[in-house]
């Protein structure tokens, strides 16, 4: 695995919007895994500002987002389709007929699991996947124990996860029970990956992805055996890793 090491959290979201920027330039017609969360934030005003100032565009792009919630319709705020249209689609050139998020509030759930892994393959896979980390080796919201067999899939959350995740919600009540994520090996299947860590809450997490063991019950582990990942972490998220 390549470790950058950013200065700060906007040194993070820097870095990385380089890299979208030069696979954007190099290929017009991306395909682009996006994620979540707070760690992505930066990242997503980074490329809107690069957008604006060099012309930068994704037009032609196609994006597929990790995850959503289930039960959370498109215009409730705490869904990840309105996250992303807040903080990144609204302000970019993309055409809104190539963005895709699962749906979440989908009558049959499994039918838009396999809808959503299929439309992964017609567009012949992910080029770069972004990822974040959760503070329990989650990635997407493939919680430990998770088979790294598993593509997108519905599953419930941890109470970890939901409390961790309740700082945007009213209350802990509020935040679903369930979830659909791409399973571990859709993600494994993209070209390349990026993963962005942030903050010392970050830091064991991100020593156990890299020196711990490979194993289902620390989801991340598995970027291990990614033939081309790079993390770019900041350096609290790195201070508990051995130079
Ligand atoms: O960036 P955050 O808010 O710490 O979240 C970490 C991870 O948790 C999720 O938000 C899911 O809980 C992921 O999408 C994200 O990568």
């Amino acid at each position: 695995m390549n470790i950058i090491q950013a200065k700060d959290y906007k040194e993070m979201g820097q870095i990385a919007a380089k890299k979208i920027m030069e696979q954007v330039n190099a290929k017009p017609e991306s395909v682009l895994g996006l994620a979540t969360g707070s760690t992505p934030e930066g990242l997503y005003e980074e490329i809107i500002q690069a957008h604006k100032d060099d012309n930068v565009s994704f037009k032609d792009v196609t994006t597929f987002n990790l995850d959503e919630y289930v039960g959370l319709d498109k215009d409730n705020h705490q869904s990840y389709y309105y996250y992303m249209h807040h903080l990144l689609f609204n302000h970019i050139d993309i055409n809104g007929g190539q963005v895709n998020l699962p749906n979440g509030d989908a009558l049959d759930l499994q039918e838009e699991c396999n809808r959503y892994e299929k439309a992964i393959k017609q567009a012949d896979g992910i080029d770069i996947q972004i990822l974040g980390i959760g503070l329990n080796g989650h990635i997407g919201f493939n919680e430990p124990g998770t088979p790294f067999s598993m593509q997108t899939h519905i599953v419930d959350l941890d109470e970890s996860t939901r409390q961790a995740n309740a700082r945007f919600f009213d209350s802990i009540d509020d935040v679903p029970l369930q979830a659909i994520t791409m399973g571990i090996d859709t993600i494994m299947q993209s070209k390349q990956i990026i993963l962005i860590v942030s903050g010392l809450q970050k830091a064991e997490a991100l020593k156990q992805l890299v020196n711990g063991p490979v194993t289902e019950d620390f989801p991340a582990s598995i970027l291990q055996k990614h033939a081309n990942v790079t993390i770019i972490a900041d350096q609290d998220a790195l201070s508990k890793l051995s130079q």
